[in-house]
C-alpha cells in the first residue's frame, strides 16, 4: 500500500507536490486563471500536469458534473497522461469521473455532434475523411475546378513559359491535373479552413484588392476549395477541420455554451505549441465563462471572458507540425508573452532527462540556428536553454552518466557512404548491447526510406547478433486487418481459385508465416495438387508442404468452427501481435452486430468487402504502443516526428546531410506556370499572411517565406530528435548519399553536412 494511502487528504496532496521539482510545483499551485508553462524538452511537462490535475480535483473538489478537461495532440498521449492521473487519482481515493482526457479533435467532435442540429452533422454526416479517401477526393476537386473555372484553367495553361507547342501543352495539362492543382488544393484547403477562413473571405480579400499579384493564386485556390467542400458535403463526409468549425458553431448558441462551460472547470492543454489559433479559441472558450463578442469564427476577434481557468503546457521549440497546419509557435509564444506581463508565465528550463553533453549540444545547435542566416526573418526558437536539475531532484538518476563520449559525431571524412554508415551503426549498437543487454536505443529518421534502407541493411547483422529490430513503420499494419481477413474468407470460401490461393499465399508470407523463398505462383497455379495432392503428384519441396499445411488447417477449420469464430482464428492463424488482435477482435463484433440475423460467409465477405472498400474502419489504438517503442534491448527504427514526446538512452540520428535539413528550395523546371515560384506553396503563405493580419505578399516573396517557415521547423525536428536521448547521441552524415531518398540510385558524391552540425563538431572537435 502506497504511503499516501494513510495520510490525510492535504498531506497526501503534500507529499504529491514534493515529487516535483521546483518549476513543476508552480502547476501544482495554479489558483484559477490563465498559466503559460513553456518548458525545455524533458523537463516533465507531462508529469508536472499529471500531478497538477490530481491536485486540482481535490483543491475543487471535482466531480462528474464540474470536470476538470485534459487535451493533447494525439490519442498516445492522451493514454499516457490518463494513465498518469488515475494512478494519482486512485491513491488519493477520488472519483475518476472528475477528469477527462481527449485530443483536440475528440473534444471538438463530442461537443458537435451532441447538438447536431446547430454543428450541421446530420445524422447520416459522421464519417469521417480518411487519407485515402481525401487523397481520392482532392483529385476529383482538381477535376471538377477545370470544369468549373475555365478561365483560370486558361490562365494556367498559358501562362508563363508555354511556347504554343501541342506536346508542351499536354505536358502541362497532365502535370496541372494530376500533380500542381491536387498540391494546390491541400495545401490551401488545410490552411484556409483550419484558420476558420472560407472561400468567401479568401474572395474578399481579393476583391478589397491591393494584392500584388492581383490575387490570382487566392482566386484559385478559393474556387478549389469551394469544390472540395461541396464535394465532401456530397459524399456525406466529415474532415478533421469540420470537427473545430462545428464544435465552435454549436458554442455560439448561448444555453448550449452555458451547458459546457457549467460542466468544465478548467482545461490543461499539453502540447499547446501544436494547437492552431482556432482549436485554441475553443478551449479558450470552455475554460472560460465568456461574454460572446462577434462570432467565434471569426478568428481574430476577440471574445471577452471573464475568467477563464485554462493551463496550457507546451515548447515552442518543439513546433513541428507547421508545416501541415496553421499551428505556429508564434501563436504559443504570444500566449506565453501575454501571461508573462501579468505574471502568469513558468519556465521549466531544468531537466533531468540527458547526460550534461547532449543538453549543451542541443543548446549549441540553438544558439548557433538563432544566430544564424536562417534567422533573419524569425528566429527559428524560443531563447530557452535546457539546464541540468540540482542535486536533490526527486527524479531518480537525473542527468545520468553518459555512455561513450555521450555525444558522437562522424562526419563525410570518415564515412564514404550510407551503406557503410548503417554497418558503423549496427556496429555501435552491437558493441553497446554487449556493455548492457538493457538499454533502450533507437534510429531517428526524416524520411520513412531511409527507415526502410537502414532496417533492410541491418536486417542480417542484427540477426546474427540476436538484436531485435523494430521498424514502426513497417510494423504498423493493423490497419490492414480487415483486409486479411477478407482475403483468407475468400480463400476459404473458394479454395480453388488461383487468385484466392494466390492473395492468401501472400498474405502468409508478408506476415512471415511460410517461407518466402519459393515460388507462390507456381503453388498457386494448381490448387487441387496444391491443396490435396494424389499420389500420382509430384512430391511437394519441404518448404512447400509447411505452406501446404497452413491453407489445409484453415480449410479445417471452416468445416469444424462455428463461422462467428473464424475471425478469432484466423488471427491466431496470422499470429497476430496485440494490438492487431484487439482490431481483430472489434471486427468481429461489428461484423456480428451489422449482421445479426443474417450471419453467413457470403454476407460476411460482402461486409467486409464495403468495409475495406470504404476504408471506414479504425484499427484499435494499442494502449501501450509507446512502451513497444521504447524496449529494453531492441533497436527501434522511428521517425522523428513519432518520437516526440519519447526518450532511449541511446539515439542515432544519421543522414543529416544539408539537403534534409534544413533542406533548400526545390523548384523542378516543369513546375513553373505563373512565375519563378511553386504555386502550392505561395497560396499556403498568402493564406498566412491573412490569418496574421499582415498584407498580401507578392508570388515572390511568398515562396521565399515559406521556405524560411520550412527550413525553421527541420531545426526544430532536429532538436526533438537530438533531445530525445538520455546516455548517448549519435550524429552522422557520409560522403555518398541519394540526392533523393525515393531513388536511392540518385547518388550524390558531394555531401554537405547539416550545417548546425558541422559547426557543433567545429566548436566540439573531442565529439568527433
Ligand atoms: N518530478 C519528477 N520526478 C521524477 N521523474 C520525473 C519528474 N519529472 C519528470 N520526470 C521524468 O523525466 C522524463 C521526462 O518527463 P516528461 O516526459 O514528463 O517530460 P516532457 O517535458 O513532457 O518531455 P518532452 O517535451 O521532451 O517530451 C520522464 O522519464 C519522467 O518520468
Amino acid at each position: 500500500m502506497s504511503a499516501l494511502n494513510v495520510l490525510p487528504l492535504d498531506n497526501a496532496l503534500e507529499e504529491l507536490r514534493q515529487t516535483l521539482r521546483q518549476g513543476q510545483r508552480a502547476m501544482a499551485d495554479w489558483n484559477g486563471g490563465e498559466l503559460a508553462v513553456s518548458a525545455v524538452p524533458g523537463a516533465g511537462k507531462s508529469t508536472g500536469m499529471a500531478v497538477a490535475a490530481a491536485i486540482a480535483i481535490a483543491k475543487y473538489k471535482l466531480h462528474r458534473q464540474n470536470q476538470l478537461v485534459i487535451v493533447t495532440f494525439t490519442r498516445s498521449a492522451a493514454s499516457n497522461i490518463r494513465k498518469k492521473v488515475r494512478k494519482h487519482l486512485e491513491q488519493l481515493h477520488l472519483p475518476q469521473s472528475a477528469f477527462t482526457v481527449n485530443t483536440l479533435h475528440g473534444l471538438a467532435f463530442s461537443i458537435a455532434s451532441s447538438h447536431r442540429e446547430i454543428s450541421g452533422f446530420s445524422m447520416g454526416e459522421t464519417q469521417i475523411v480518411s487519407e485515402s479517401q481525401k487523397q481520392r477526393l482532392i483529385r476529383l476537386t482538381a477535376a471538377q475546378w477545370i470544369k468549373d473555372y475555365p478561365k483560370l484553367y486558361g490562365l494556367l495553361l498559358e501562362g508563363r513559359g508555354f511556347d504554343g507547342e501541342d506536346t508542351e501543352r499536354l505536358r502541362r495539362q497532365t502535370v496541372l491535373r494530376t500533380d500542381v492543382l491536387p498540391s494546390l488544393a491541400r495545401e490551401a484547403i488545410a490552411t484556409a479552413k483550419s484558420s476558420g477562413l472560407t472561400p468567401e473571405d479568401l474572395r474578399n480579400v481579393v476583391r478589397i484588392g491591393g494584392i500584388p499579384d492581383g490575387g490570382t493564386i487566392l482566386e484559385i485556390a478559393a474556387g478549389l476549395f469551394d469544390t472540395y467542400n461541396r464535394l465532401l458535403k456530397q459524399q456525406g463526409m466529415l474532415d478533421y477541420d469540420d470537427m473545430i468549425l462545428g464544435a465552435l458553431r454549436v458554442l455560439e448558441n448561448e444555453s448550449v455554451r452555458q451547458y459546457w462551460q457549467d460542466r468544465i472547470f478548467a482545461v490543461f492543454e499539453d502540447e499547446a505549441q501544436d494547437s492552431s489559433p482556432l482549436q485554441t479559441k475553443l478551449l479558450e472558450i470552455l475554460a472560460g465563462q465568456s461574454v460572446l463578442v462577434g462570432s467565434q469564427l471569426a478568428v481574430m476577434e476577440p471574445i471577452a471572458l471573464e475568467v477563464s481557468n485554462l493551463i496550457r503546457v507546451g515548447d515552442p521549440n518543439q513546433a513541428i507540425n507547421s508545416t501541415f497546419t496553421t499551428a505556429d509557435p508564434s501563436f504559443f509564444n504570444r500566449f506565453c508573452d501575454r501571461c508573462d506581463r501579468q505574471q502568469r508565465l513558468v519556465t521549466l528550463d531544468q531537466a533531468g532527462r540527458s547526460t550534461a553533453r547532449i543538453m549543451t549540444a542541443a543548446n549549441f545547435v540553438l544558439d548557433w540556428v538563432n544566430q544564424s542566416q536562417y534567422a533573419k526573418q524569425e528566429a527559428p526558437f524560443r531563447q530557452q536553454r535546457i539546464r541540468a536539475v540540482d542535486a536533490n531532484d526527486p527524479q531518480t538518476n537525473a542527468n545520468p552518466e553518459p555512455l561513450g563520449r555521450g555525444v558522437e559525431i562522424y562526419l563525410p571524412e570518415v564515412l564514404d557512404d550510407i551503406g557503410q554508415e548503417a554497418d558503423r551503426i549496427g556496429e555501435r549498437v552491437k558493441q553497446l548491447l554487449e556493455g548492457d543487454r538493457n538499454l533502450s536505443i533507437a534510429i531517428l529518421v526524416r524520411q520513412h526510406n531511409q527507415g526502410k534502407f537502414i532496417s533492410e541493411r541491418l536486417q542480417a547483422f542484427a540477426k546474427e547478433h540476436e538484436i531485435p529490430i523494430y521498424d514502426v513503420e513497417q510494423s504498423n499494419r493493423r490497419s490492414r486487418v480487415p483486409a486479411d481477413m477478407l482475403t483468407i474468407l475468400q480463400f476459404m470460401e473458394r479454395p480453388h481459385s488461383t487468385d484466392n490461393l494466390k492473395a492468401a499465399l501472400t498474405v502468409m508470407a508478408e506476415r512471415q508465416l511460410i517461407n518466402t523463398q519459393q515460388d507462390l505462383n507456381a503453388l498457386a497455379s494448381t490448387p487441387e495438387q496444391f491443396l490435396y495432392p494424389t499420389v500420382l503428384d509430384p512430391e511437394l519441396s519441404r518448404i512447400a508442404k509447411e505452406a501446404q499445411a497452413k491453407c489445409t488447417g484453415l480449410l479445417r477449420a471452416k468445416i469444424e468452427l462455428p463461422l462467428y469464430n473464424l475471425i478469432a482464428f484466423i488471427a491466431m492463424t496470422l499470429d497476430y501481435e496485440q494490438g492487431e488482435l484487439a482490431t481483430a477482435d472489434k471486427l468481429g463484433d461489428r461484423l456480428s452486430q451489422e449482421l445479426s440475423g443474417n450471419y453467413n460467409m457470403a454476407t460476411v465477405i460482402e461486409a467486409l468487402q464495403d468495409i475495406v472498400l470504404s476504408e471506414n474502419f479504425e484499427a484499435v489504438e494499442e494502449e501501450n504502443l509507446e512502451d513497444r517503442y521504447v524496449k529494453l534491448g531492441q533497436l527501434t527504427v522511428i521517425s522523428l516526428h513519432k518520437a516526440k514526446g519519447l526518450d532511449w538512452d541511446v539515439v542515432f540520428m544519421p543522414f543529416l546531410s544539408d539537403r534534409i535539413c534544413p533542406g533548400s528550395p526545390f523548384m523542378p523546371d516543369g513546375m513553373r506556370f505563373l512565375g519563378d515560384y511553386t504555386l502550392p506553396e505561395v497560396a499556403r503563405a498568402q493564406i498566412r499572411s491573412i490569418l496574421h493580419e499582415d498584407s498580401v505578399p507578392d508570388p515572390i516573396a511568398a515562396w521565399n517565406q515559406c521556405n524560411t517557415l520550412k527550413q525553421a521547423e527541420e531545426f526544430r525536428l532536429l532538436y526533438v530528435g537530438m533531445t530525445r536521448a538520455k546516455r548517448l547521441l549519435w550524429l552522422s552524415a557520409s560522403r555518398n548519399a541519394p540526392f533523393n531518398w525515393n531513388n536511392l540510385d540518385s547518388r550524390t558524391d558531394k555531401v554537405s553536412v547539416c550545417p548546425a552540425i558541422a559547426a557543433l563538431a567545429q566548436k566540439f572537435p573531442e565529439l568527433r
